[in-house]
């Protein structure tokens, strides 16, 4: 064994893909990073970058029929480059686990009640937890001798008041199925809004955040001095913003009607509103940049889909603006909120009375890093920060397996 292993995998297994890093505590390098898509599909993509021995991209297409196939081609991989999951200098795998309910505060070192527990919580995220439980299973058999850690997509939310995370709904009913808003996305709520705070030149403490993680899942936070205090996504990933195939907020009886009156079954809903809503649901297409292009060529239902994405996330902002009362940044992030200059402009116009504007030279600047888009006058500091979620759950599970 080398004396202090500093190495840690990330593996965060969404419900059709694997993204995966390895790094490097000791400098916070990244050696190898990689994806793995349509997993179960009829031909699935594994893209590999060994960063480590300066390698080029490998990419490979060929069936992966499900994630624990996916986990041994990875592991295949990162053996090619001298990585493999042999290695004496891993010191953990981290895990991203999207619902950790009400227990898990943390990072947890996973144990088998750890993995029952999260098993147990399959029901309110059927698209996630199945496949976080396949990673985990996978990489144990890989590395019993492993400390493997599960780092929640809840914990962060865990402080959200009780007023943010009841539903109005009896509370007898809703304790006894463990019905309350957990929220997602924390561990990229938690690394932004840090972030931010650093952009700012502030401590987490002092600052009050609104976070937008817009990727295909989205999200938004109210975090008031590095603490969240309302979130957007509740039970499941299902609720608030209009993601890239969900539906966000409805109304609930749509459901029943839905049920009653157009002949439709439970499980049928649940796919309308997790797989075939949203902007795919809208316009046929759930990607940003395809949407942006068709709005270029004049259309309408292109169009539409924009501008009632853009819609929910302006009431959000407003929402959450007075959620927290002082607001000192609205930061921008993930996939649509890092790259999609448009989406931002649209949602901060005409919010200047609230002390919100977008630079638009600012806003059109693409690059890797924090960096700000609002312009000196206002008040509120808009900003455009890279999420990263696989430092972040590497960094927790390095500091919790090295303590
Ligand atoms: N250059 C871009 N311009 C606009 N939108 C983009 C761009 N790149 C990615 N996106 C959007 O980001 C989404 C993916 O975001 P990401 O955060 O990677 O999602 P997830 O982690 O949920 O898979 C894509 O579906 C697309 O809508
Ligand atoms: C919780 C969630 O929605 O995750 P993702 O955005 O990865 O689908
Ligand atoms: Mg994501």
């Amino acid at each position: 064994m080398t004396a202090n292993p500093t190495r840690v995998l990330v593996l965060n297994s969404g419900s059709s893909s694997v993204k995966y890093q390895l790094l490097d505590m000791a400098d916070g390098a990244r050696l190898a990073v990689g994806l793995v898509e349509r997993i179960g599909e009829e031909t699935s993509r594994l893209a590999h970058t060994p960063l480590a021995t300066g390698g080029a991209k490998r990419e490979t297409e060929a069936p992966i029929a499900d994630h624990e196939a996916a986990l041994k081609a990875v592991a295949r991989e990162l053996a090619a480059d001298g990585l493999g999951l042999d290695s004496p200098e891993l010191a953990a795998i981290g895990h991203r686990v999207v619902h950790g309910g009400q227990k898990f505060t943390a990072p947890t070192v996973i144990t088998d009640e750890v993995v029952a527990e999260i098993e147990r919580l399959i029901p309110v995220a059927p698209l996630h937890n199945p496949a976080n439980i396949t990673g985990i299973r996978t990489a144990q058999a890989l590395r019993p001798d492993l400390p493997q850690v599960a780092v929640f997509d809840t914990a962060f939310h865990t402080t959200m008041p009780e007023s943010a995370a009841r539903y109005a709904i009896d509370v007898e009913t809703a304790d006894a199925h463990r019905i309350r808003r957990y929220g997602f996305h924390g561990t990229s709520h938690a690394y932004v809004s840090r972030e931010t705070a650093k952009l700012l030149g502030k401590d987490p403490s002092e600052v009050n955040v609104i976070v937008l993680h817009l990727g295909n899942g989205a999200s938004a936070s109210a975090v008031r001095g590095g603490r969240c205090v309302d979130t957007s996504m509740g039970l499941t990933p299902l609720e608030g913003l209009v993601m890239g195939t969900r539906s966000g907020d409805i109304d609930p009886a749509v459901i029943f009607h839905l049920a009653r009156n157009g002949g439709m079954s439970i499980d049928e809903i649940d796919s309308l509103l997790n797989k075939k809503s949203g902007l795919i649901g809208l316009c046929g297409d759930n990607d940003m940049r395809e949407i942006r292009r068709r709005i270029d060529e004049g259309d309408e239902r292109a169009a539409l889909a924009f501008d009632v994405y853009v819609h929910r996330l302006k009431k959000y902002i407003g929402a959450y603006y007075a959620v927290l009362g002082k607001v000192d940044a609205v930061a921008f992030t993930a996939g649509v909120g890092e790259n999609a200059a448009p989406v931002r402009e649209a949602a901060v116009a005409g919010l200047e009375e609230l002390g919100l504007a977008v630079d638009a030279g600012l806003n059109a600047v693409r690059a890797d890093e924090p960096r700000l888009i609002s312009p000196e006058y206002a008040r509120v500091a808009v900003a455009v920060v890279p999420t990263d979620e696989e430092l972040e759950i590497a960094t927790q599970a390095y500091a919790l397996v090295s303590a």
